[in-house]
């Protein structure tokens, strides 16, 4: 492996300024081409580090990887070295933190050692912001705790009360478990606007929203079982005021749940913000004096299932009954009336008729119970982002981690994946949360300089569109849409701001679209200059000038070296297939605290004063490839990222997109966060969307849309236990997708999966027999660390994650930064207290580079389970579904979801040549699942019966074609009898 440091003037494609100081970098990039303004500027001195992998050292057998990192560095420059050095792997200060690293045991911590729950005071509460606790919060928190294990079980447990609990069912009151008895709930309820003194939130009844459907209370259209509250608890009466609801259609037809939320009594479970609960304040008519509070708000559900209303859904199962009848009576008919003369002929055509009638079964079957969700992003921002009374706080959300696949430069074109890498860029969620990878299976440095322009253009691009609220955040599709470019934009400097970052993309561009002739001359220069330098040497060794040198033809970079990756002539250790790894950080992490120009600078393009001009982490990764190994495709290319990643920035979600698909709507991200982060969010893996794409033509010829795949079956199986995967655009777990198994499933046993048990995972004892199968989550808890520690060590075995001790102890952090907060964790699984997330990303180091070098080598999954049971699964071309109906199989659950405006956006392919090859690598993909272990016959019982079948399907369709061909080849010969065939 080699460390290239370079500081040749004004050539390097990134110039990276960091200041070695303090907490605070900035991020210059000048641009890769040469510009009279940039070379002028004092600034343009230039360097460059560059990480890559060289090929493995012959001594270092295969899985010797132990020794891989060491004395494979070339030395970097003590000044440029330190700068690294200032950077480390993001791990938040968690609890969880100090247990794993010894580094940070501060004298503080070691005195407090002993109790977890001083410590997480200590090091995660944060004070100040809108939702987030307060010390003194946690130590209630604490206290309730002690009060919880002390008391009797039948005691009520308010301080001085000692009144048994007259509702004798083992319910408590509140859902935070708090148990306290009829009187003193009144006396809550009207003194104290009904707040629970346990948990300090107003009351909410436990089990109201628990498991099968526990995230969200399914709202039906037609039963107004919207609130769940009891309509006369101990007296309090409340107005019913439901039938509002059925009026709360939007013209379109879509229900608006804004209305039905303000114009309603209706509410997110109990504590309303807007009305304040009748009954629990004292008074008559005006009662206003207690303030609405605000703050109850947290208690409202980021996201809710709308059921599908019985008027569109019961005719439709009602014609497939029908159907069902008509078929069954149409296939009797025929197997009555054998036609004598052509015997064969008619037992193929009754063969392949119940083929198709049964095809259909399986296809109509799962989506009898289709769903769809609606997510409010506001309640997502008031729990997790700084108010307008915090605006510097930082934000409570988890990172994400966005991978981006390329795998060739010429069918999939620079541009395009310049303008998704834009796209991401730009998005809206917290910028230091944010971390951009993408992955060049070709190794070509077409694809890294574009990649470096795209980073110098985002400079300009995405101030504007954080300032313009520009959508999409896609340059390209930005400026090529019609209609009225004014529309809904107030700002003044708009129309000349816009003017210029057009003509500065159009510039971007045309540079972007010359690149292939750019390096191309550049090389062709530099091998020139090579060849001479050979002849002259060879001269001076005596040798005769006619006599030819042979001087590899390289590829160069523009910073004056061979690239390390693939090279246009493909010479040996530089082709594709055959090629070390490389890594490349083209943004650096952002510092914590959004950044302001102070004045307007008449050089900038637009004046971006207010407006945060920070980027996200932005890393170029191209793994190794060697002929010998097998590179797995998609799937190889995903796990590299996903073990680089969790390096460098460990997000505790993923998205995956592939380049030719950007984000469409940049809250998409949001979106997507709201179903992972509400109530019963830990259990699920992840969030699908649609696939939608663009520039088809109007009639879709090549069924280019799958409209009845992404808007019918996906919905129908969103209200099985989830969505499948279908590949891009997907926000996973992290921790799902290293095969853990989620925090409580539901197993579902006997006929159909009619019995139901549900049971928490991680409270299973450890005696299970097929550990195989099983892997439980090694779940820290703050409490019992001895136990938990054994468990950890089991379940991280290097055999399964291979031996990076970084990549090993990056699992826990993710873990607990995909927790739900406290408050809405579920049964069996732990939360983390709000606000413990609201950290500063740690720095990069350099020794964390080196290590994710190291975790992109081919032979780093050797004898491990990566493509096994961790990452994308491998062994058949459609990894996507194969993946997904692992996750489903642990018991893990997905959901589907479908924003108004479309999340992201795509190119589908246009020619039929294309299109064929693509439906059929599909079908291949489903005959290698169907005749592997992952067929769904032999799935787990944690699949509902009709989930299974869905699955059953996707492996079984391609075979319907042997149907269709023997109808349609029967069908030419006029006299065939099957010419009565019915169509489907
Ligand atoms: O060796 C490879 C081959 C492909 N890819 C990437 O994989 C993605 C998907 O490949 P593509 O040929 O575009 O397949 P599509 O049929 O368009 O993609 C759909 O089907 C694939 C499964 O067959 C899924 O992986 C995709 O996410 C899904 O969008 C692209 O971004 C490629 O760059 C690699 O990274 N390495
Ligand atoms: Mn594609």
């Amino acid at each position: 492996m080699v460390v290239t440091d370079h500081n040749s003037p004004s050539s390097s494609p990134v110039r990276i300024t960091v200041s070695s100081s303090g907490a605070f970098r900035n991020v210059g990039l000048t641009s890769p081409v040469r510009r009279a303004s940039i070379s002028n500027s004092p600034l343009s001195g230039g360097e460059i580090k560059r990480l890559s992998g060289g090929r493995r050292g012959s001594g270092n057998g295969v899985g010797g990887g132990g020794g891989g990192g060491g004395g494979r560095y070339l030395s970097m420059s003590k000044e440029e070295g330190d700068e690294y050095v200032a950077y480390t792997v993001q791990i938040p200060p968690t609890p969880e933190h100090h247990f794993m690293s010894n580094s940070l045991t501060s004298p503080e911590y070691a005195k407090v050692h002993g109790n977890p729950n001083e410590n997480r005071i200590k090091d995660t509460v944060f004070t100040g912001g809108f939702n987030s606790e307060t010390r003194a919060h946690a130590r209630r928190m604490k206290s309730v705790e002690e009060m919880v294990a002390s008391k009797s079980k039948l005691l009520c447990q308010v301080d001085g009360c000692d009144e048994k609990l007259l509702d004798k069912s083992s319910k408590s009151q509140c859902e935070c478990g708090f148990r306290i008895c009829n009187e003193c709930y009144m006396d809550y309820c009207s003194s104290r606007a009904g707040v629970c003194p346990g948990c300090k939130e107003p009351f909410r009844e436990a089990g109201e929203e628990e498991d099968e459907d526990d995230y969200q209370p399914i709202m039906s259209e037609e039963k107004d079982t919207v609130n769940p509250l009891r309509k006369n608890r101990g007296g309090i009466k409340l107005e019913n005021n439901f039938s509002l609801v059925r009026s709360f259609k939007a013209p379109n037809q879509e229900f608006d749940h804004t209305r039905w939320l303000f114009e309603t009594n209706g509410t997110y479970g109990f504590g309303n913000a807007v009305w304040p609960r009748e009954g629990c304040h004292r008074g008559g008519a005006d009662n206003y004096e207690t303030q609405p509070m605000f703050n109850d708000r947290r208690n409202r559900p980021l996201t809710r299932k709308v059921g599908i209303s019985a008027a569109i859904i019961s005719p439709y199962r009602l014609l497939i009954v029908f159907r069902l009848v008509a078929l069954t009576l149409f296939l009797t008919w025929r197997i009555m009336h054998p036609n004598q003369e052509a015997v064969w002929l008619w037992l193929m055509s009754v063969i392949c008729e119940v083929w198709f009638a049964f095809s259909w079964l399986l296809d109509q079957l799962p989506k009898l119970c289709p769903v769809t969700r609606s997510t409010d992003l506001s309640v997502l921002k008031e729990r997790f982002e700084p108010t307008t009374n915090n605006p510097k706080g930082l934000s409570d959300l988890p990172g994400i981690d966005i991978f981006v696949s390329t795998a060739d430069a010429d069918k999939e074109p620079p541009l395009v994946t310049a303008n998704t890498i834009l796209s991401i860029l730009a998005v809206d969620y917290p910028v230091d949360k944010v971390a951009c990878y993408l992955s060049d299976d070709g190794g070509s440095l077409v694809t890294f300089e574009a990649l470096a322009e795209a980073a110098s253009f985002a400079s300009t691009w995405v101030p504007f569109c954080r300032k313009h609220e520009i959508e999409p955040r896609n340059p390209e599709a930005y400026f090529s849409q019609k209609g009225d470019p004014l529309k809904n934009k107030r700002r003044v400097d708009f129309v000349r701001e816009r003017r210029r970052v057009k003509r500065e993309y159009d510039e971007f561009k045309v540079r972007i679209n010359a690149l292939p002739e750019t390096i191309r001359r550049r090389s062709d220069a530099c091998n020139a200059r090579e060849e001479l330098i050979a002849k002259k040497k060879q001269m001076e060794l005596g040798g005769s000038s006619s006599e030819s040198v042979k001087v590899p033809k390289a590829t160069w970079m523009s910073d004056g070296n061979t690239w390390h990756g693939t090279w246009f002539s493909g010479e040996e250790d530089h082709s594709r297939g055959n090629h070390a790894g490389i890594i490349q950080l083209m943004l650096v992490p952002p510092g914590p605290e959004c950044t302001y120009k102070t004045e307007n600078d008449p050089e900038d393009l637009i004046d971006s004063r207010n407006v945060d001009t920070r980027l996200p982490m932005l890393v170029y990764v191209s793994r190794e490839k060697r002929p010998e190994f097998d590179h797995n495709k998609k799937a190889g290319a995903m796990n590299a990222l996903v073990r680089a990643s969790a390096i460098m920035s460990n997000g505790s979600f993923i998205l995956n997109l592939d380049c030719d698909h950007y984000i469409y709507n940049s809250l998409a991200l949001k979106e997507g966060m709201c179903f992972m982060l509400d109530r019963g969010g830990d259990k699920i893996c992840y969030v699908q969307f649609p696939q939608r794409f663009e520039g088809i033509d109007p009639s879709d010829r090549y069924a280019n849309h799958n409209t009845v795949f992404f808007d019918v079956s996906m919905r129908a199986l969103d209200g099985l236990q989830g969505p499948m995967y279908v590949g891009t655009g997907c926000i996973f777990r992290r921790i799902a997708l290293y095969g853990f198994s989620p925090p409580r499933a539901t197993e579902h046993h006997g006929w159909f999966g009619g019995k139901k048990i549900k049971f928490s995972l991680r409270r299973m004892k450890k005696n299970k027999s097929d550990d195989d199968a099983e892997m439980i989550l090694p779940i820290v808890d703050d409490r019992n660390n001895s136990e938990a520690d054994d468990e950890l060590k089991q379940a991280l075995i290097p055999e399964r994650f291979g031996d990076s001790t970084y990549l090993i102890d990056s699992i826990a952090v993710a873990e607990f930064g995909g927790r739900l907060i406290h408050e809405l964790r579920g049964k069996g699984s732990h939360g983390r207290p709000s606000g413990s997330l609201a950290v500063q990303r740690e720095p990069i180091d350099r020794a964390a580079i080196e290590e994710a070098i190291k975790v992109v080598t081919c032979f780093y999954e050797d004898k491990t389970e990566w493509g096994k049971r961790v990452g994308w699964i491998y062994g058949s071309i459609t990894e996507d579904v194969v993946t997904g109906y692992r996750m489903h199989n642990r018991g893990w659950r997905s959901v589907y979801c479908v924003t108004k405006r479309d999340a992201f956006r795509g190119t589908a392919p246009i020619n039929l040549t294309d299109r064929l090859i693509q439906v059929l690598r599909w079908a291949t993909g489903s005959v290698e699942i169907f005749f592997s272990r992952n067929n769904a016959l032999f799935a787990s019982r944690r699949m509902k019966f009709l989930q299974r079948i869905a699955y059953f399907n996707v492996g079984m369709y391609p075979f319907t074609s042997i149907s269709y061909w023997h109808t349609a080849s029967s069908r030419r010969s006029p006299s065939s009898p099957a010419n009565s065939s019915f169509n489907l």
